[in-house]
């Protein structure tokens, strides 16, 4: 694509006449992967201010620069005022505007979100729909599956992913926007249909500067559903009436709102809700008709994420019938309150809460059908939001019988310092104890665990890895448990 006509997709730019059009064959915003021919855009990161690798850039193929900070290069360089959202405009316009040429639905909120993806997607296929799935765990298009590094993408490799969804004939898709992505603009050059608000409670307070800032960058999505009255394109915002933010959210955007909850009166509800070790049942009330659900996914938040999902099914025209197959098929979302089992006398449950609030609901769900002790296994990510840490010691101590404190991914911080902010104001040392090696930490819970007890291991749910320093080595919470029922059964 020549250089204009990629320019042509922003709005303001300096339109130097002067400007050679040059043919761009490739867009980077990485040094190291320019080749020729690429359009280099400098970000100004968090770690590293990208306009320091022009001469690099250059000296790897590339023909034309975009900037906002002042950079020398024998090449053409553009200067714009956010090239964030300009990268997120061009990498639209270079791959023929992909979310144009498919059905987009963006989930955000604090927790839910990966759960509700993954709901959406077994609706669409039971209903012979071709979907791809953005997220934390991994990126899908059909089966395929790609690893990934971010819950949301940045611009570049978002639109790309898109690109090669509507290369494969993927009709829907379905994504996880993170606080993140919206805040720095990734999710910019894209057309939502849809978009889904799980809650808002905290976490992310080390990027964020408080909880009003952390709302405003995820109302950011409802905001960008736009107003399309004029040209008939029906969008909808699907929002958690039972959030005390929901009210502020609704005014967020100009499109259709639909609602649903448990307790407010919404659009979507669950009555009569039963929940148990084994699952939980409701009566699902819709404008289309309510039908009975039995679902193998267990706790109140599941109830809420199935109801999120069934909002936006609606709306996406999926009947009610096929809404109840997918949701009762389901048994469980990798490393989202997924059991470990062996056949052995206690339960194991492996689950990725990492924030107070999922930590909270996990809890309160494995109290309410442990018959016996709950023991939890649980740490705070480092390089992340500090005041998460002592409140979700409290949590776990509040809810649990007894907490072995120990590491998440530790990342580039100091084990000893996490576990000591998590713990240094509890007051019931009876009741927990601190094991730095998570490995180890998991064993001695299996081993304390007696007849009827659960275990639960918190943080992890589908990583495989642990980050220490800058390696990720190795790591799978379910593996460890797995070895560790292994060597106590034997
Ligand atoms: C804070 C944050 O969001 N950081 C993201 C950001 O990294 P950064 O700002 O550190 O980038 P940088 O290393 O400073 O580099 C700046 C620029 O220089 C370029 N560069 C760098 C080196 C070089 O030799 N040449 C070169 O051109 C880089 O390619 C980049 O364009 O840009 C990277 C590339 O797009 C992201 O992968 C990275 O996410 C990191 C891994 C991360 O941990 N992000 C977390 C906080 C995050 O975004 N989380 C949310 C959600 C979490 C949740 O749901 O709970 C997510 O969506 O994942
Ligand atoms: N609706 C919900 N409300 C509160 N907690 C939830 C909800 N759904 C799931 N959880 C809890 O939060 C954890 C994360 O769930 P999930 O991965 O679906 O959320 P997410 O929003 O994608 O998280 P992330 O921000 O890490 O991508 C689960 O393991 C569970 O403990
Ligand atoms: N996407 C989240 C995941 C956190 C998972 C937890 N295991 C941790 O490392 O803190 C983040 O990057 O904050
Ligand atoms: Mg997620």
């Amino acid at each position: 694509m020549k250089l204009k006509e990629l320019l042509s997709s922003l709005s303001f730019y300096n339109r130097n006449s002067l400007i050679e059009d040059v043919e761009i064959t490739n867009i980077a915003i990485d040094s190291r992967e320019v080749k020729q021919g690429s359009l280099f855009i400098c970000i100004a990161g968090f770690t590293v201010n990208g306009h320091q690798y022009v001469k690099e850039a250059v000296n790897n193929g590339a023909v034309a620069i975009i900037a906002e900070q002042e950079v020398t290069a024998p090449v053409p360089v553009i200067y714009l005022t956010d090239t964030h959202r300009a990268l997120a405009m061009l990498a639209a316009k270079f791959y023929h505007y992909p979310t144009h040429k498919l059905a987009l639905i963006g989930v955000t909120g604090t927790n839910g979100k990966t759960t509700i993806t993954y709901l959406l997607e077994r609706m669409f296929n039971t209903n012979n729909i071709k979907t791809g799935v953005i997220g934390t765990i991994q990126t899908k298009i059909g089966h395929q599956t790609y690893p990934v590094e971010n819950t949301t993408p940045n611009a570049l490799i978002l639109q790309r992913t898109f690109h090669e969804m509507v290369d494969a004939d993927v009709e829907q898709a379905i994504m996880e926007v993170s606080s993140h992505a919206l805040d720095l603009g990734r999710v910019y050059g894209c057309k939502f249909d849809i978009a889904i608000f799980t809650n808002l409670s905290q976490d992310h307070l080390d990027y964020h500067k408080n909880m009003d800032d952390y709302f405003h960058a995820k109302s950011l999505l409802f905001a960008q559903l736009g107003n399309s009255y004029h040209n008939n394109e029906k969008k909808f915002a699907v929002i958690n009436e039972d959030d005390p933010v929901s009210n502020l959210l609704k005014r967020s955007t100009a499109q259709q709102v639909i609602t649903y909850g448990c307790h407010n009166k919404a659009d979507i509800m669950a009555r009569d809700i039963a929940l148990t070790a084994k699952g939980s049942t409701f009566y699902l009330v819709t404008p289309i008709g309510n039908i009975t659900i039995k679902s193998k996914l267990i706790g109140m938040f599941n109830v809420y994420n199935m109801l999120a999902a069934t909002a936006a099914a609606i709306v996406a025209k999926i009947p009610l019938t096929i809404i109840k197959i997918a949701l009762e098929n389901i048994s469980s979302i990798d490393g989202r309150f997924e059991t470990v089992s062996l056949g052995q006398p206690y339960s194991v449950i492996v689950d990725y809460a990492h924030t107070p609030d999922s930590l909270e609901n996990v809890l309160q769900t494995s109290k309410e059908i442990a018959k016996r002790k709950v023991y939890v296994v649980v740490g705070c990510g480092g390089d992340r939001d500090r005041s998460k840490r002592p409140l979700m010691a409290a949590i776990a101590l509040k809810y649990a019988d007894y907490a072995i404190f120990t590491s998440d991914n530790p990342r580039t911080e100091d084990p000893k310092v996490i576990l000591d902010d998590m713990t240094k104001e509890l007051t019931e040392p009876q009741k927990f104890e601190v094991i730095i090696e998570r490995k180890i930490a998991i064993n001695k819970a299996i081993q304390y665990a007696r007849k009827d007890d659960i275990v639960l291991i918190a943080g992890k749910g589908h990583e495989t890895y642990q980050q220490i320093g800058h390696v990720k080595y190795d790591f799978d919470d379910r593996e460890v448990a797995r070895e560790a029922i292994k060597a106590k059964e034997k």
